[in-house]
């Protein structure tokens, strides 16, 4: 069998693509494992459909189920059309609706399923949070340090609400993020729906206009757009390897 290992702004991910649409929690499991599989934040599969270019499969690392996946989008609309599975600018299936990604060498941008507010300002442990659905359910908190990221804190709050959980600060018109990831249960290097949802949180607040550079843990650049009320993800991806294993 063989898998390919991407990146996405650090947000790593084995990738294979298979006719056989069924649960690969296991498989997830195992190949996401740091120490005695490839090592990665998310397992995705790709199978075919009718009436899109592909559906994927999505897994974290626990071998959970997400229904999305922003970084995870556009690693595997570079995989996609590397392999010949679609053309440059493809639609596909994942559990929270359709996705369309646009490639251009390295740089995939992703049109991400419409954001949906799921609990308005609140305050809890001594920070203010609101949740928001780009795809899967955030926790948004706006800082001023960083260094307010607190795991057990993350970890508490992930648990009460059901979320991934999205520390932000906004500096000079840029956005600063560090996410707990649900189903990975730490701090991921970047997680795309995250870097969303505090986008949007920050362009709610008048903080950053419609369009912003946004750094995750891992530093790397990416470009969020809000036009008419859909968000736009974009940004590089890096094909680490591949390899076969029996
Ligand atoms: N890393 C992803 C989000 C993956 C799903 C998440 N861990 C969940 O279970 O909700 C991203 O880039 O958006």
């Amino acid at each position: 069998m063989t898998y390919t290992k991407y990146s996405a702004s650090g947000n790593d991910f084995v990738i294979f693509h298979s006719f056989i649409k069924k649960d690969y929690s296991q498989e997830a499991i195992k190949l996401c494992n740091r120490t005695e599989g490839i090592g990665a934040d998310g397992l995705i599969v790709l199978v075919p459909h009718e009436k899109y270019d592909f559906e994927w499969l999505f897994y974290n690392s626990d071998g959970s189920h997400a229904a999305m996946c922003g970084n995870g989008t556009r690693a595997c609309a570079h995989y996609a059309y590397t392999n010949g599975l679609a053309s440059s600018k493809m639609q596909f299936l994942t559990g929270a609706g359709v996705i369309e990604s646009t490639v251009e060498e390295n740089i995939v941008e992703t049109q991400l399923t419409k954001p949906v507010i799921l609990k308005e300002e609140f305050e809890q442990e001594g920070f203010t949070w609101y949740i928001v659905d780009t795809g899967v359910p955030h926790l948004v908190t706006i800082v001023e340090d960083l260094e307010k990221y607190d795991h057990n804190l993350a970890s508490k709050m992930r648990y009460e609400h059901n979320a991934n959980v999205n520390f932000a600060k906004i500096q000079d018109g840029k956005v600063y993020v560090r996410t707990y990831e649900r189903g990975v249960e730490g701090e991921t290097l970047a997680c795309g729906t995250g870097m969303a949802a505090c986008f949007l949180r920050a362009n709610s607040l008048g903080l950053v206009g419609n369009i912003a550079k946004v750094y995750p843990k891992s530093k790397e650049e990416l470009t969020l757009t809000k036009k008419d009320e859909t968000l736009y993800f974009k940004g590089a991806v890096k094909k680490v390897f591949t390899t076969s294993i029996n």
